[in-house]
């Protein structure tokens, strides 16, 4: 049995990801920890891997507690660019056999969805991200498509495809949404959604749009527990569940 540590234990994801642990085969919480709880709950239980699904304003000090302990962690909390990655990267150095996975989306279809618009990419002028959220969400853009929106930069930069057409001279501000590299990202909160991502591509006389829903956060759940038991066996820092997948 996986001894697995849940923080955030009382939250939306974290709740479900309780849940979903207890009813797994080969994997148990032993502990389930929220705001104001103690990490060091997670040593005392013997935690093997910790799932963090908290604030972007605090993740990054349970991860800093995780790894001194050598305790493998799955993360969804979103708010991940370059300096935190690099940050995580510099603790784990000294950690070879440790690993950590920072997932923008533990949805199957999403992290599909995240690689066919990278493929996608080089093939189109125009791409825009547009995602749709419940309205409790504390961020924007989210984890996903800020992720999104790197993956299809880097594929057109990597095949050298121009700058996107765009004439606008005149904006309101916000109206063309916020830039994530070269790429434009639109968000919407919107009560009654879950999570829920279009990526646009266009060319002369054809556009591609790949939509992804998650009309419940159980979506997320056959990712975390893949996540879950991938971890241990992929040591280092890993970006996106696509990298324990066959894709
Ligand atoms: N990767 C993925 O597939 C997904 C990622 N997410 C991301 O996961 C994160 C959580 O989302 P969601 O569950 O909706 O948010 P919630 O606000 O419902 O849950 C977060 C929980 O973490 C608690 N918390 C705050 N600080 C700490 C702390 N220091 N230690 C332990 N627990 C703490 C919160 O308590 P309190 O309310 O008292 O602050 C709350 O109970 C977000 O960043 C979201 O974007 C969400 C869905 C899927
Ligand atoms: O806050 C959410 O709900 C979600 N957050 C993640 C993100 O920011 O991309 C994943 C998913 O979109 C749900």
């Amino acid at each position: 049995m996986i001894r697995v540590g849940v923080i955030g234990a009382r939250g939306r994801m974290g709740a479900e990801v309780v849940r979903a642990v207890e009813a797994a085969p080969d994997a148990e919480v032993v502990a389930a920890i929220d705001a104001d709880d103690p990490l060091s709950t997670l040593t005392e239980a013997g935690v093997e891997v910790a799932v963090d699904f908290t604030h972007p304003g605090v993740v990054m000090g349970n991860l800093e507690f995780c790894v001194a302990n050598d305790i493998h962690c799955v993360v969804g909390t979103s708010g991940f660019d370059g300096p935190r990655l690099e940050k995580l990267t510099s603790w784990l150095a000294p950690k070879p056999s440790l690993g950590v996975l920072i997932a923008p989306n533990f949805a199957i279809g999403a992290v599909l969805s995240m690689r066919f618009a990278e493929l996608a990419a080089k093939y189109y002028d125009s791409a825009e991200v547009i995602e749709l959220h419940h309205p409790r969400k504390l961020d924007a853009p989210s984890g996903t498509a800020a992720h999104t929106a790197r993956l299809i930069s880097q594929a057109r930069a990597a095949a050298g495809v121009p700058a996107m057409p765009d004439a606008t001279v005149e904006e309101q501000l916000g109206a063309r949404g916020t830039l994530v590299e070269d790429v434009r990202v639109h968000s919407l909160r919107i009560s009654g959604l879950i999570a829920h991502q279009e990526v646009v591509f266009g060319q002369e006389g054809e556009t591609l749009t790949i939509r992804h829903d998650s009309l419940d956060r159980k979506s997320f759940m056959p990712g975390v527990l893949l996540a879950v038991r991938e971890v241990a066996k992929h040591p280092g820092l890993s970006l996106g569940l696509d990298k324990y997948m066959d894709l």
